[in-house]
């Protein structure tokens, strides 16, 4: 997504969130400052088996979606959104690349990280504290920010890690998507929140709003963009 375009969605994003726009470019600033002082992977270069993806989301599906997967004889990039990492690493399966916030079970992420996954982190206004605990403890990192990029970090449009994660794909020049675990709706898993009793639970008003946008953003890639989507 050109960021002039993805600026105007942000804008509507800040506003329906009551998200502090200096807050996010602060983290940004210190995810570029650490990145810059030790070092980031150039995604553009990055080595993938396929420029076909399949993107995992952390929605009910996700579960059945890994186990077919794994039944799967094909070649595919694997990408996934923080918290369906959990899920992935349970089926065997050590995605290509993770896209997180770091609000995932992020024991899973550090482990994804050292058997070899690109761990492309973003910064916003509410994971400060999070970037300056867990990104000394992390391999092979990549950084993005929702505002506008300095180098080494990206903006490739995108709001939710796993919209993000699609964004991601076709900007690194995918064919073709499968979207895993993508449910969106109104129910969460423990993937998305480990803290809830049971396997699922209501999405609280937030998430609701952020599943909203994650399956606009993705929409509007169908639309714009000559990349085919294929919704599990
Ligand atoms: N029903 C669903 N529940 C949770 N995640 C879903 C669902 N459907 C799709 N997803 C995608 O899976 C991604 C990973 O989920 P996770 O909750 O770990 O991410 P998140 O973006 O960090 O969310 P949050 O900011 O609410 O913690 C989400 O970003 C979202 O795009
Ligand atoms: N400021 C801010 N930005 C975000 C947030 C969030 O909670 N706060 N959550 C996101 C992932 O869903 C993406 N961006
Ligand atoms: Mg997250």
């Amino acid at each position: 997504m050109e960021l002039e375009v993805w600026l105007r969605w942000y804008a509507g994003i800040l506003e329906d969130f009551g998200f502090d726009r200096a807050a996010d470019e602060e983290a940004a600033e210190y995810l570029r400052g650490f990145l810059e002082e030790h070092g980031s992977i150039d995604l553009h270069g990055l080595e993938l088996p396929s420029r076909n993806f399949i993107v995992f989301g952390a929605g009910p599906s996700l579960k059945e979606h890994a186990e077919r997967f794994r039944g799967l004889d094909e070649n595919l990039t694997v990408v996934s959104a923080d918290g369906a990492t959990t899920a992935l690493l349970e089926e065997g399966i050590v995605p290509h690349i993770i896209v997180t916030d770091l609000d995932g079970r992020v024991e899973d992420i550090l482990e994804a990280s050292r058997l070899g996954s690109t761990i492309v982190v973003h910064a916003h206004g509410n994971n400060l504290e999070k970037l300056r605990r867990y990104l000394p403890l992390l391999k092979n990192l990549a950084g993005t920010t929702q505002s506008i990029p300095s180098r080494p970090l990206y903006n490739f449009g995108g709001f939710t890690d796993g919209d993000r994660a699609v964004f991601l794909a076709v900007a690194l020049g995918a064919e073709r998507i499968i979207l895993a675990g993508m449910d969106f709706g109104d129910t969460v898993t423990r993937y998305s929140r480990p803290g809830i009793k049971g396997e699922t639970a209501r999405a609280d008003p937030v998430k609701k709003l952020k599943l909203e946008y994650a399956r606009k953003l993705i929409e509007w890639i169908r639309t714009n963009r000559d990349v085919e989507i294929e919704t599990w």
